[in-house]
C-alpha cells in the first residue's frame, strides 16, 4: 500500500496540455494563482472547517455496503467499504467497469441510499437527513462537476457560476469570485452563454460553479470524458490547483490514467471492494495497476480458483479498514454522537418546488433504476458461489450500452515487487494470488 507522503503538491500551470508531468514536475508555486488584487488568496473554509485534532475527513464511508435488487438479480455493488477522504486532497477513484465507482460516489454524495453502513460528509451522517436536508446539504456543502458540463443554456457564464449562490439566496463574496474566475481563466468570457463557449471553457465554468460556494468537497464524475486532451489538461490543471492552492477537497471518478495522475492519490475498486491505492500516482503506474485489475475482473484467475470473499481487501496503512487510524470512523455513533445535520441550520425558506434548492437537480448522473435481468454466471466451478451476473437492459451510461456483472476479483500484486496487498500467509484465506500470466508475481515472499 502506498502511503500518503503528506507532501503538498503544487499546481501544474504551464504543464503541456495532454501530457501531464510526472511527479518530479509537480513543484508547487504557492500563490501563483488565486491571489486577489492585494496579492492574497482568500481563505477557503472548506479545507479548514472543523479543523483541529478531531477534524473529520471531508467525507467518509464506514462499512458501506450497497446491494441492488433481490433474489436472483441481487448485485452487491459495494462491500463493507471503509474509507476516508482527507480535506484538501485530490483523490481519484478508478476500477474496472462495474467495480462500484459510481455507486460509491452516489452514496457519498447522498444521491443513493446505502444498504448497510454509514456515509458522512464532515460529521454529518447522511442517513439521518430528510430529503430536504440532503438537498440543502448538497447545495451548501458539496459541489458537482459532470461529464456533460450541465450548464443552463440561457444563463451567461457568470450567471451559471453564481447559480448555486442565487438559489441559496446568498450574494457572492467578490474576492472569492475573482479568485475563482481568475483561476479558471474565464474573465474575458463571463458574458458569454454556454453555446458561445468551447467544451473546455464550459467545463471550466462548471468547475467555477462547483467551487463558488466553497464546498467542503467536490465530486467530479468523469470531468474530462467529453473533452479533447488539451482542454482536459486545462480542466485537470485547474482541479489540481484548486486543491494545492485553494485548499479544496476533490473526489474524481475517472477511467483515464492520465486524469488520475493529477490526483494526490488514486484508489482502486474491484468487485465492490477497495483493493489498492497509489499515492502521488503517475499515469504509467495507474495504467499498469488497471491492467491487472481489468484482467482480474475478466473472471477466472490463472489457476482456476476464484477470489475468496472473506478477504476484505482493505489496506492497513490507517486510512482504510477498521483497524487503522480511522478506527473511530468505523463506529460512527461513538465517534460522533448525535451529529445529525441540525434542522436549525436551515430555517425554512420559501420553496418553489422541490428542485428550487438544488442547483444541480436534474443534472445528476443517471440514477441506476433500469431494469436488470439475470444472466447465467460464467461456469466457475463448484466454489463460484452461484451468484448470477446481472445485465442492464435498455440502459446506457457514458454513451455505451451498460453491462456489468459480478467479477471474480483477486488481490492484485504490486507491480515492481512491492509487498502484496494481502498477506499470502494469512490464515483466513486472504492470500489468494493472481497474476494474469499465471506466474507468481515478483515480490511475493
Ligand atoms: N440499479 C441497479 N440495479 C442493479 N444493479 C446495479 C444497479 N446499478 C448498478 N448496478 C450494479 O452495481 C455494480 C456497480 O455499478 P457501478 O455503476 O457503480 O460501477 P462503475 O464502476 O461505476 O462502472 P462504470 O465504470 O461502467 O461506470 C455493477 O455490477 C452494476 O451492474
Amino acid at each position: 500500500m502506498a502511503r500518503r507522503t503528506g507532501s503538498s503538491r503544487g499546481g501544474k500551470r504551464g504543464a503541456v496540455a495532454g501530457s501531464p508531468p510526472g511527479r518530479e514536475d509537480r513543484g508547487s508555486r504557492p500563490g501563483e494563482y488565486g491571489a486577489g488584487r492585494d496579492g492574497r488568496v482568500p481563505e477557503h473554509p472548506g479545507g479548514r472547517r472543523e479543523d483541529g485534532p478531531d477534524a473529520a475527513p471531508a467525507a467518509r464511508a464506514a462499512r458501506l455496503t450497497k446491494v441492488y435488487g433481490s433474489g436472483d438479480t441481487t448485485v452487491t455493488a459495494l462491500r463493507e467499504i471503509d474509507l476516508a477522504f482527507p480535506r484538501g486532497r485530490f483523490t481519484a477513484i478508478m476500477g474496472p467497469s462495474g467495480s462500484g465507482k459510481s455507486t460509491l460516489m452516489h452514496c457519498l454524495a447522498g444521491l443513493d441510499t446505502v444498504t448497510r453502513g454509514r456515509v458522512f460528509i464532515g460529521n454529518v451522517d447522511l442517513s439521518r437527513l430528510s430529503d430536504k436536508q440532503l438537498t440543502r446539504l448538497r447545495r451548501d456543502r458539496i459541489g458537482f462537476i459532470f461529464q456533460q458540463f450541465n450548464l443552463l443554456p440561457t444563463l451567461t457564464a457568470a450567471e451559471n457560476i453564481t447559480l448555486p449562490l442565487s438559489i441559496a439566496g446568498r450574494s457572492p463574496d467578490r474576492a472569492w469570485m475573482r479568485t475563482v474566475i481568475d483561476a479558471v481563466g474565464l474573465a474575458p468570457r463571463l458574458k458569454h452563454r454556454p453555446s458561445e463557449l468551447s467544451g473546455g471553457q464550459q467545463q471550466r465554468v462548471a468547475c467555477a460553479r462547483a467551487l463558488v460556494t466553497r464546498p467542503e468537497i467536490i465530486f467530479a464524475d468523469e470531468p474530462t470524458g467529453n473533452l479533447d486532451s488539451r482542454s482536459g489538461a486545462e480542466v485537470l490543471s485547474f482541479l489540481r490547483d484548486s486543491v494545492s492552492e485553494l485548499g479544496q477537497t476533490i473526489v474524481m471518478v475517472t477511467h483515464d490514467a492520465t486524469a488520475a495522475s493529477y490526483s494526490d492519490e488514486v484508489i482502486f475498486l474491484a468487485d465492490g471492494r477497495l483493493v489498492d491505492a497509489i499515492a502521488n500516482p503517475t499515469a504509467e503506474e495507474v495504467l499498469d495497476r488497471m491492467k491487472h485489475l481489468d484482467a482480474a475482473a475478466g473472471g477466472l484467475a490463472a489457476d482456476g480458483e476464484i477470489a475468496d470473499d472473506r478477504d476484505d481487501h482493505n489496506d492497513t496503512d490507517g486510512r482504510y479498514g477498521p483497524a487503522g487510524d480511522y478506527d473511530d470512523y468505523a463506529y460512527p455513533d461513538q465517534a460522533y454522537p448525535d451529529q445529525a445535520y441540525p434542522d436549525q441550520a436551515y430555517p425554512d425558506q420559501p420553496t418553489y418546488g422541490r428542485d428550487e434548492h438544488d442547483p444541480y437537480q436534474g443534472h445528476y448522473p443517471e440514477r441506476r433504476t433500469g431494469q436488470f435481468e439475470a444472466i447465467p454466471a460464467p461456469d466457475l466451478g463448484p466454489d463460484a458461489g452461484g451468484q448470477p451476473a446481472s445485465r442492464r437492459v435498455g440502459g446506457t451510461r457514458h454513451g455505451e450500452e451498460y453491462y456489468s456483472g459480478r467479477s471474480h476479483h483477486r488481490p492484485v500484486p504490486r507491480p515492481g515487487g512491492g509487498p502484496p496487498l494481502t498477506d499470502p500467509g494469512r490464515v483466513d484465506g486472504g492470500g489468494d494470488s493472481y497474476h494474469p500470466d499465471g506466474t507468481e508475481p515478483a515480490g511475493w515472499a
